[in-house]
């Protein structure tokens, strides 16, 4: 069984990585196509992987196809793939880009929407699954798959992909933003780059393992927080500030522009 990704991207070779140190597939079994042939020499060096100019010797040499370029060129990328056999399916990780616009462009065929998240790269990617009918027999693939490069979730309708995409695809940022601003906080109050940036982080790191500890001790976040609360302390403190500027709301607000930039672009 040969796996083709069409686009050497970041999130082509997030998965690829985990594939192979999970020795989901071996090197000789991963093609990969792109329109940039120094991506390709580069995915070629850095794997051992085979490599296409075109998507459509990728896909006659694959057993199934991985989409992986951005939604926005993923019409004219299935458009231009002559002759893909009906019977073999395909993974979409494109950004709400609907199953009946695929089966649409590349006929009535198994397809399972993914989204996984960048965190994967490190081996702690978040990815929700959604199959259509044809797609359900390849779902126990998918899932080893997506596993090998953090936890896949099966979902149990195509609708949740928007929501998905919005918490847990685009997520990685909020975080990584909150911990910017974090690292700003700290030098602007006298903290040198070096010690505000490894503090932040290595709490960032210590506060997720603690939520994914108390996820399985039914300690939810909340609970976490108050542990960390003295009351009258420090921490007290600061989450009146930013309960006072409505965090809560803001996040709601940037969570559901997410979902709706999904739907959007699920009409494109
Ligand atoms: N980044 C993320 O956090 C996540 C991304 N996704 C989804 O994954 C998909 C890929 O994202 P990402 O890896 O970040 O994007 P990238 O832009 O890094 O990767 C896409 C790759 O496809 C190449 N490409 C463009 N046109 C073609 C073509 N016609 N044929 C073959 N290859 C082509 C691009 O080349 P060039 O750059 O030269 O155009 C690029 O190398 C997107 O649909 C996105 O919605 C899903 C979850 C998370
Ligand atoms: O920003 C984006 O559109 C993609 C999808 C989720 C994360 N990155």
């Amino acid at each position: 069984m040969a796996i083709g990704f069409i686009g050497a991207g970041n999130m082509a070779e997030a998965i690829i990585k985990g594939l192979i140190s999970n020795k989901v597939y071996n090197c000789d079994e991963i093609n990969i196509s792109d329109i940039s042939d120094n991506r390709l020499e580069y995915m070629q060096s850095a794997y051992s992987i085979n490599t296409f100019k075109y998507n459509n010797l990728l896909v006659s040499s694959s057993d199934l196809a991985v989409l992986a370029v951005k939604p926005q060129v993923a019409g004219e990328v299935m458009e231009a793939l002559d002759d893909f056999p009906v019977d073999k399916p395909v993974i979409s990780i494109a950004a709400g880009l609907r199953i009946e616009k695929i089966t649409k462009l590349l006929g009535d065929r198994p397809v399972i929407r993914v989204m996984p998240n960048t965190p994967a790269l490190a081996g702690w990617g978040a990815a929700g699954i959604f199959a259509n009918k044809k797609g359900e027999k390849h779902l126990p693939l998918a899932k080893k798959i997506f596993s090998a490069i953090g936890e896949a979730f099966v979902l149990s309708s195509e609708d949740d992909m928007n929501i998905v995409t919005a918490l847990s695809g685009s997520g990685p940022a909020y975080f990584f933003l909150l911990m910017e601003e974090m690292i700003n906080a700290g030098i602007e109050l006298g903290l040198d780059e070096k010690l505000a940036s490894d503090l932040t982080i290595q709490t960032a790191i210590g506060a997720a393992m603690l939520a994914r500890q108390g996820n399985n001790d039914s300690e939810t976040p909340e609970d976490l927080r108050k542990k960390v609360t003295s009351p009258g302390g420090t921490t007290e403190a600061a989450l009146k500030e930013l309960e006072n500027n409505q965090l809560g709301a803001l996040v709601m607000l940037a969570v559901s522009r997410a979902k709706q930039r999904s739907e959007e672009l699920s009409k494109v």
